[in-house]
């Protein structure tokens, strides 16, 4: 067990803003469907302005459905952050796709995601293929435009708008900010009229305890990715606010073996011991408040085909 303590951080938790109640606000949900890697996270985050959600350099980072909220004007668009819609083989990859397209089912609007460096590939095109299926308005966005001449851009603006009709197709670059004012306001005047839905100042609905394990997962990931690639998971079990505004947080991380529970631990407990400082660090930001986390290591096998667990992770079952 790690407790890490900052004792310089005096921060207090954020409070409850009322709903709004403007007679002209719009309010609605935006779901961002994309390949692995197509640059989901990166535009989350770039929409927001706050990290909401784990980039990175791996595919199948996202294992949950992730919210984002942007407030643009009187408009609030909260965004959906589907999983990796991809084929799927284990019954957690089953419930992800599953997952990612009710979550479209139910948008205002959905946005297909490409990378347009790679282009119309096979799994590209198995979503275009279903994507009429849903009965919501289509919106095009290229991303990673920093990477491909403008030719090449509009030629496959054309060829992907001749499979699907899109309302709107968008051209940017998430990593590097081009085009995401325009598509911001873009979506926010898509919203209809509602009031809003949530907390002004809330960017994110998903629990603050998701996201810190989220934190924590990735924490593990930086360190580990050679000798731990997928499977470790993350929970939070206890998420206790104090008298004095600060947090305790417990986590249990997960790992299938017992040989991958020494490496979590490393030498001495020095790898955990790094690993929970820097969630520490990054959990006491997003929640505002000094934070006090322990951490524990338990062996669990087989927990990609537990269902509790994806259930757990706010994913569906499927029904096919
Ligand atoms: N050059 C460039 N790279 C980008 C851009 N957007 C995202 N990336 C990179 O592409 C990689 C994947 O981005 P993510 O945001 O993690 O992709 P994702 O679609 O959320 O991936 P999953 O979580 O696996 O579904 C990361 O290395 C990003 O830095 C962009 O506009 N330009």
């Amino acid at each position: 067990m790690v407790d890490d303590r900052d004792d310089a951080d005096d921060g207090k938790p954020q409070e409850m803003q009322p709903e709004a109640r403007r007679e002209d606000t719009r309010a609605g949900f935006v779901a961002l469907i994309g390949v692995p890697n197509a640059g989901k996270s990166t535009l989350l985050n770039a929409l927001v302005g706050t990290k909401v959600s784990i980039v990175s350099r791996k595919v199948q980072t996202t294992r949950a459905l992730v919210r984002g909220i942007v407030m643009e004007g009187a408009a609030q668009v909260i965004l959906v952050d589907t999983p990796g819609i991809f084929a799927p083989k284990r019954r957690l990859d089953r419930a992800m796709v599953h997952s990612a397209w009710s979550g479209a089912a139910d948008a205002d609007a959905v946005c297909l995601l490409v990378d347009a460096r790679k282009g119309a590939d096979e799994e590209v095109e198995t979503i275009l293929r279903r994507l009429p299926e849903v009965k919501r308005p289509k919106i095009l966005i290229l991303n990673k435009i920093d990477l491909i001449p403008r030719e090449r851009l509009l030629e496959l603006a054309a060829t992907l708008n001749q499979q699907v009709p899109f309302e709107d197709t968008f051209m940017i670059s998430a990593l590097k900010g081009d085009g995401i004012e325009r598509l911001r306001q873009a979506l926010a005047e898509r919203m209809p009229p509602s009031p809003w839905l949530y907390p002004e100042d809330q960017v994110s609905d998903a629990p603050l305890r998701m996201l810190a394990a989220e934190i924590t997962r990735e924490k593990i990931y930086d360190r580990l990715h050679e000798e731990l690639p997928y499977r470790s998971t993350v929970e939070t079990d206890q998420w206790q606010a104090r008298p004095d505004g600060s947090v305790r947080i417990e986590q249990t991380i997960f790992v299938e073996r017992e040989s991958q529970r020494s490496i979590v631990l490393g030498k001495n407990g020095q790898t955990i011991k790094a690993i929970g400082q820097a969630a520490r660090i990054e959990i006491s930001e997003v929640a505002e408040a000094k934070v006090h986390l322990f951490l524990h290591v338990k062996v669990r096998e087989n927990w990609a085909d537990d269902p509790a667990r994806y259930r757990e992770m706010g994913l569906e079952f499927p029904t096919g």
